[in-house]
């Protein structure tokens, strides 16, 4: 597939994966270098950061991210249907609300009757075990989690690579809340302008 920034991953798409839920793709995009272990990243659908550039979340900068790295060094990116991190877009708008009234990501997901994170990764772990059979991987994600998950279901996580930090004022509060569950990111950058540079 022909992309804007010149790229031709490769689309795979899949029709008996665990979930049985359509939507899930990866692109494949060539190595430069077959030396070193795969460089993988997961990204959890987001209509509103992905497709809409909302600065809520920093979901559209990471997958920006993802596809520039990978155009230049090769990868997997695994686009997977689980928006608002598996509640879906519906209830992610009204998780928004309850933030815009004072929660916070995790907690308004608790509100509204969800755990905090309702993701699965063996679909994950199926399409890795079709496109990079046999081989440890290199994640490109910031959430511990994952790499977690992905080892259980019989992937060999090398390493973890962090992506940037996309910090504006609109996601800080976010980005905190993230921190605070662990997710790996540094603390000094989501400090508001004047505190970081003081
Ligand atoms: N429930 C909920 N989901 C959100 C919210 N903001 C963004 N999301 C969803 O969160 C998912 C991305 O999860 P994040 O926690 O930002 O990051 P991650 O995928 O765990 O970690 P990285 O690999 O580092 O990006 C996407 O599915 C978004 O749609 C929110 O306020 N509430
Ligand atoms: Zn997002």
């Amino acid at each position: 597939m022909p992309l804007a920034n010149g790229a031709t991953p490769a689309m795979c798409t899949f029709d008996s994966l665990a979930d049985r839920r359509d939507g899930h793709f990866a692109l494949r995009f060539a190595a430069q270098d077959g030396t070193q272990a795969p460089l993988v990243r997961i990204h959890s659908s987001c209509v509103t950061g992905d497709m809409l550039g909302s600065e809520r979340c920093d979901c559209g900068p990471q997958l920006r991210e993802s596809i520039d790295l990978f155009t230049r060094r090769g990868g997997v990116l695994i686009y997977l249907n689980q928006e608002g991190r598996g509640i879906g877009l519906t209830q992610k708008i009204d998780a928004y609300a309850m933030q815009d009234g004072g929660l916070d990501t995790f907690a308004a997901n608790r509100a509204l009757g969800f755990r905090d994170d309702e993701r699965d990764y063996l679909v994950a772990a199926q399409i890795i075990d079709v496109l990079l059979p046999g081989l440890a991987i290199r994640l490109l994600t910031n959430n511990p989690e994952k790499a977690v998950a992905l080892e259980y279901y019989g992937i060999q996580v090398e390493a973890c690579i962090p992506t940037g930090v996309f910090a504006t004022a609109a996601n800080r509060r976010y980005l905190q809340a993230k921190l605070a569950a662990g997710h790996v990111l540094p603390a000094s950058s989501l400090m508001p302008k004047s505190k970081a540079n003081a």
